[in-house]
């Protein structure tokens, strides 16, 4: 079984994916798109990437290449804690604070804005692929004084010093992470215990009619189906042209969805399911 996720090692993501598929090879790619294409071009039986933050939102890049790019199935999420620290080269700990640049992934740094607004004002900050990537880049440059956003794992595997610890904005920092699959199928068996399932499903609604959005809901709500997520991205057709990606809070069945996505299509809408799939909190 191979693995491809967003890494270098210790990226939340690799974090993840050891629990998810614990002592299996799982190969490092730089950025989503090449996890994604790994699955597709067949070099990887699954992808693990990283879809929704709870600080930040959704990761739009996972969401627009899924569905513009490369249209795998969802076979599985994990929710996991997200505890982001300030790291630096130990021959730089003494003089982190005249940090000259923090580097982290996008997400992560938006993590800690109020951090870094509150204690390491006028400090510029770069975008790197991933978070692990960034305590990497820290590591082999100890002649600058730069800081890294990362996690406890990426401190270790990069030999880096925790400078400060915890410096997400916000407690119940939480991100979620999607098994991507070529075929819809059971993800491999794990000691993980399933916290419920969900569907997720992509709809495009007719254009210019009036409460379309309105009545796609009530085909949802009359059903009883729980949507835990709705989440508009653009077409990319014009500007104004949305499509949803609508999460439901259960499995698959004969009935009810079915019978959702049929009221749906009568109404114009176009709808493809992306996945239906356990849950995990990790
Ligand atoms: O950079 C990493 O470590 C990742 O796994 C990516 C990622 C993300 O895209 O949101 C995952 C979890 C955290 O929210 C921050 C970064």
């Amino acid at each position: 079984m191979k693995i491809g996720y967003l890494g270098p090692r210790a990226t939340f993501t690799d974090l993840a994916v050891r629990h998810l598929f614990p002592g299996e090879e799982a190969t490092p790619f730089v950025t989503i798109p090449e996890c994604i294409d790994s699955v597709e071009e067949g070099f990887c039986d699954f992808a693990v990437v990283p879809i929704e933050n709870a600080l930040e939102g959704s990761v739009n890049i996972t969401l627009d290449y899924l569905i513009h790019e490369v249209p795998l199935f969802i076979i599985g999420e994990a929710t996991a804690p997200i505890q982001q620290h300030l790291m630096v080269h130990p021959e730089n700990e003494g003089r982190w604070p005249e940090a000259e640049l923090i580097l982290s992934h996008s997400h992560a740094l938006a993590q800690c804005h109020k951090f870094l607004h509150r204690e390491m004002k006028g400090v510029a900050s770069e975008r790197m692929t991933s978070t692990a990537a960034a305590a990497q880049y820290v590591q082999e440059h100890p002649e600058k004084n730069l800081a890294a956003i990362a996690n406890g794992l990426a401190a270790l595997e990069y030999g880096l010093t925790i400078v400060r610890e915890n410096i997400h904005d916000y407690d119940h920092n939480h991100t979620r992470f999607v098994v991507l699959s070529k075929q819809e199928q059971a993800l491999p068996p794990s000691e993980l215990v399933s916290k419920g399932s969900k569907t997720t499903l992509v709809v495009t609604l007719p254009s210019d009619r009036t409460g379309a959005l309105h009545q796609v809901l009530s085909a949802f709500s009359w059903r009883n189906l729980n949507l835990s997520k709705i989440e508009s991205r653009p077409t990319k057709t014009g500007l104004g042209n949305y499509f949803f990606i609508i999460d439901i809070e259960q499995q698959m069945d004969e009935v009810l969805i079915p019978g959702a996505m049929a009221e749906l299509e009568a109404l114009g809408c176009s709808v493809k399911v992306l996945g239906s799939y356990p849950s995990f909190k990790l």
